[in-house]
């Protein structure tokens, strides 16, 4: 009538997302995501202990692309409510948060932080009063600096108890509101960053390693980049088998919840037609998700993996086994890009040096022409390669019998380089974040006609937040946040509110492909 273009969704309920929202089932769940660490800030408030993201950020800010850490972050501690009101503005079905173990359990066990209970079960009822579903992930890299230095945190098999313990008084103070549960994050990043190249907190990794593309490694906590990652790998499958049999026994019955892990790998695309470049795509992919996913289906790791990395790879009890085998009522899968995986043919006397080297193939972002294997944004690692979510949900449907799977992280960023002038109308126009979006959710449609049991979509990330070691210079938020203070606050902001009001949200160009 009046010029104004209607589309066929105007009729959807404004409360839903309208990206395509009829396109997908009824029932189908979109959200966004975040992590405590990322997010909350008052890292030394309420009661909550250190974790080793505190201890690495603090003790080599030169390891962080701008020097800075998550003492204040988003401020979501204070501004929870905010987030929730975005949420609720985008029509929003669920929210993907982490606690942090440090804010429940200061010194990792023992005495619980009533403050930080109470933190979530304000979080947690905030959404719930809103219309929107928690899905909570209980261990997303933050761990309890007291465990790490107690006994090496994850290097050690104690810590299955611990966080057993820990997911136990998240299930008993939340359990009654919280039905889905993840308990890891990227279990991949968390050992291959922290252990293997020495990239993420802890920062363990072999001093010195010549490590190809990635140059001469620098680890000043020391570590083995050839032995660690294993032995970090094999205590994360342990304790997601512990608590999952915990919750199974003790909270399901009484909770009715669902309890999953969150898995994370790069959809790998052979370099070219030979049968060796298939077969190196195969072992990619089992050394990046079939490493945890194969353990928790079938009770073991791939077999290209025990041929290939031999006595290293430690080996589960039969008790281990039978919990292992099937610890998962759902799978969360973070994909953001694809990379080409090449065959690397090994010298006889070859010695492997990093548990990189265990796979014999080379995963590259650029065919063996030097093309791009798609578009990334000047600095980004996130070449856009939609149709590698849909192969990987093929893939994961066909070697895993067709788990229920939620995409519990999808988004693109926008870098910048430190001390770079942010010019607001800029960094608003997000069209290529859109464009990104769409184009995913395409292919995870077109997944879904074809047999994927796709449950839900989180795109990451709810808000601009710390991107761990690139610090706030990678924004991946539908709503920008200004870290860096340039832009000026409103005559009108509050000043002397309890959190800076250049941490307001700002709406991106791409929010209104939910709205
Ligand atoms: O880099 C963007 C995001 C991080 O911010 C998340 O914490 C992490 O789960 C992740 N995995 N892959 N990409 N991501």
């Amino acid at each position: 009538s009046n010029g104004e273009v209607l589309t066929i969704e105007d009729d959807v309920p404004a409360t839903k997302p309208r990206i395509g929202r009829r396109t997908f089932p009824p029932d189908f769940v979109f959200g966004a995501a975040t992590a405590a660490y990322q997010i909350e800030g008052a890292a030394d408030k309420g009661g909550r202990g250190p974790s080793i993201w505190d201890t690495y950020t603090h003790k080599f800010p030169e390891r962080i692309a701008d020097g800075s850490n998550g003492d204040v972050a988003a401020d979501s501690y204070h501004r929870y409510k905010e987030d929730v009101q975005l949420l609720k503005e985008l029509g929003m079905d669920a929210y993907r948060f982490s606690i942090s173990w440090s804010r429940i359990l200061p010194k990792g066990r023992g005495k619980v932080n009533e403050e930080g209970v109470q933190y979530y079960n304000n979080l947690i009822n905030e959404l719930l009063a809103n219309g929107i579903e928690p899905y909570v992930t209980i261990f997303h890299w933050d761990l309890p600096e007291a465990l790490d230095a107690e006994y090496g945190g994850f290097l050690s098999n104690k810590i299955a108890e611990d966080f057993k313990n820990y997911a136990d008084v998240c299930f008993r103070e939340f359990g009654d509101r919280v039905k889905y549960w993840i308990t890891v994050n990227e279990a991949l990043m968390f050992t291959t960053l922290g252990f293997g190249l020495g990239m993420h907190a802890p920062g363990h990794c072999t001093d010195g390693l010549e490590i190809q593309g990635l140059g001469r490694l620098n680890c000043p906590v020391g570590g083995d980049s050839l032995r660690e990652p294993y032995i970090v790998a094999h205590n994360i499958l342990r304790s997601h088998a512990e608590t999952v049999h915990l919750y199974r026994e003790k909270y399901k019955p009484t909770q009715h919840g669902e309890i999953g892990i969150t898995h994370v790998t790069q959809w790998m695309v052979p370099i070219d037609g030979s049968p060796l470049s298939k077969e190196a795509q195969e072992r990619a992919l089992h050394f990046n998700l079939g490493w945890f996913m194969d353990p928790i289906k079938f009770g073991d790791y791939p077999l290209s993996m025990r041929a290939l990395v031999r006595d290293r790879l430690p080996v589960f009890t039969q008790e281990e086994t039978k919990k292992l085998k099937n610890s998962y009522d759902f799978i969360g899968l973070n994909y953001y890009t694809s990379r080409f995986a090449r065959n690397r043919p090994l010298p006889a006397n070859f010695k492997p040096t990093s548990y990189l080297d265990d796979s014999c193939v080379d995963i590259t972002a650029v065919d063996n022409e030097g093309f791009p294997i798609d578009h990334a944004e000047p600095g980004s690692w996130i070449n856009v390669h939609p149709r590698g979510l849909r192969e990987l949900l093929l893939y994961i449907k066909n070697r895993y019998d067709s788990p229920p799977i939620y995409i519990t992280e999808n988004g693109v960023m926008e870098k910048d380089q430190k001390g770079q002038q942010l010019h607001l109308h800029h960094v608003l126009n997000d069209t290529h974040r859109a464009e990104y979006l769409a184009l995913h959710l395409h292919e995870l449609k077109e997944a879904i006609r074809m047999g994927v049991d796709a449950r839900g979509y989180f795109t990451w990330s709810l808000i601009d937040n710390f991107e761990w070691s690139d610090g706030f210079t990678s924004r991946l938020g539908l709503h920008f946040i200004d870290y860096y203070g340039s832009h000026k606050p409103h005559p009108d902001e509050n000043e002397k509110a309890p959190s800076p009001s250049h941490l307001r949200r700002i709406p991106k160009q791409s929010v209104t492909w939910f709205k």
